[in-house]
């Protein structure tokens, strides 16, 4: 299944000053001193092509900092006249949108806590009726990525073809070493479904914590992300919010100079020839892969009927077990992870039970 959105490349709308993309500022505006500071010495950086500040923040507890509010649309229109950078804030109602969009806001991005809520996506993109301004939308905050796509699916239908996707991270009750696990399956599936739509990686919010970010925006670089939106203070150590994921324009300028940039494709010839043999040998392999899982299939068909001739259960733990064993110490013998045969495994047995039952249930059926 692939996704229908009408959008626009990205390279269409968005000036990238320095590769790659990166959006930039403190995750809130807290004085118009500390904004335009932040912005002159980010816009210094000659790495950041958007300036981003937010200004109603949703916190999980009352009490805390909500964002400095409408005021800080103004702080932000003055610095984009003072460095020339455009500017991007996080609208989670219709109200937020109209007032960006008359401050003249150049993009738009929805946040996490926004997204998991169909009826407030859909009222901000209501909102959005007939604007032509890029919208950005970030993943939700659990791990489900049919409420990511409807989210696209709905700004996409008010009309705002400058889409783009921002990889946040997921809740998660696992403890890591993530404020927010990256889950890269999900983002990787979105852009199997939807290869035009631009996806922006925020390793900000899935590290929690400055040390991890050079690693993780280098991974969402190596995994063919468009961007980075990086969270940047003048002195992180008394940001009145998550102080300790913003960096400061220093120290992103570190973290950019040290990424590596690779591009989707080469077209050097000789790495085009190289590359083009080692696949078709993957191609065979992949063959003969489910070649002998159609015959190991078949046999345990005709254990099916033998075992239903007998009365005798599908599930045979000693030999499950066994099965386990062996194959995982020969695919550790191989070099192979454990924990990656163990899943195959695991989907094969799965798979030979599920054909199994069907053929017990047509005994049933026969009778
Ligand atoms: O050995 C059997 O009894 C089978 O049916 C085969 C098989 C397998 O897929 O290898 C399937 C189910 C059992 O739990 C154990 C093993």
């Amino acid at each position: 299944m692939k996704l229908n959105l009408n959008i626009q490349p990205l390279s269409s709308w968005m000036k990238v000053s320095s590769e790659p993309l990166i959006i930039s500022g403190p995750c809130s505006a807290e004085t118009e001193e500390q904004l335009l500071a932040t912005a002159h010495l980010v816009k210094n950086t000659g790495k950041v092509s958007v300036l981003r500040a937010g200004i109603w923040k949703p916190r999980t507890r009352p009490g805390e900092f909500e964002g400095i509010g409408s005021i800080g649309l103004q702080w932000l229109k003055r610095a984009k006249e003072e460095t020339g950078l455009p500017t991007a804030v996080e609208v989670a109602t219709a109200k937020h949108v109209e007032e960006a969009l008359a401050a003249g806001v150049d993009i738009l991005w929805i946040g996490a806590r926004s997204t998991v809520n169909p009826f407030t996506v859909q009222e901000i993109a209501d909102a959005l009726q007939g604007a032509d301004v890029p919208v950005m939308v970030k993943n939700p905050i659990n791990p489900d990525l049919a409420l990511w796509i409807g989210a696209l699916e709905r700004i996409n239908r008010a009309g705002i073809t400058k889409l783009a996707a921002i990889h946040r991270g997921f809740s998660s009750f696992e403890k890591s070493a993530y404020r927010n696990e990256p889950m890269w399956d999900l983002a990787i599936h979105l852009k199997t479904l939807a290869p035009e739509l631009p996806i922006l990686n925020d390793p900000s919010h899935i590290c929690g914590t400055r040390d991890l970010i050079p690693y993780i925006s280098q991974q969402a670089l190596d995994l063919d992300m468009q961007g980075l939106m990086i969270e940047s203070h003048i002195d992180p150590s008394v940001a009145w919010t998550d102080a300790k994921q913003q960096v400061t324009p220093a120290a992103l300028t570190e973290i950019v100079n040290n990424l590596t940039i690779r591009k989707a494709d080469s077209s050097n010839p000789e790495f085009t020839d190289k590359l083009q043999g080692l696949r078709d040998s993957i191609d065979r392999i992949d063959d003969q892969i489910l070649q002998k899982l159609g015959e190991r299939m078949a046999l345990v068909e005709k254990i099916g009927e033998y075992k239903r001739d007998n009365d005798v259960t599908i599930l045979q733990v000693n030999r499950w077990e066994e099965i386990l064993e062996k194959r995982t110490a020969l695919a550790s013998a191989l070099k192979l992870e454990k924990d990656f045969t163990e899943k195959v495994l695991e989907l094969i047995h799965g798979e030979s039970i599920r054909k199994q039952t069907e053929i017990m249930n047509a005994k049933t059926e026969l009778n």
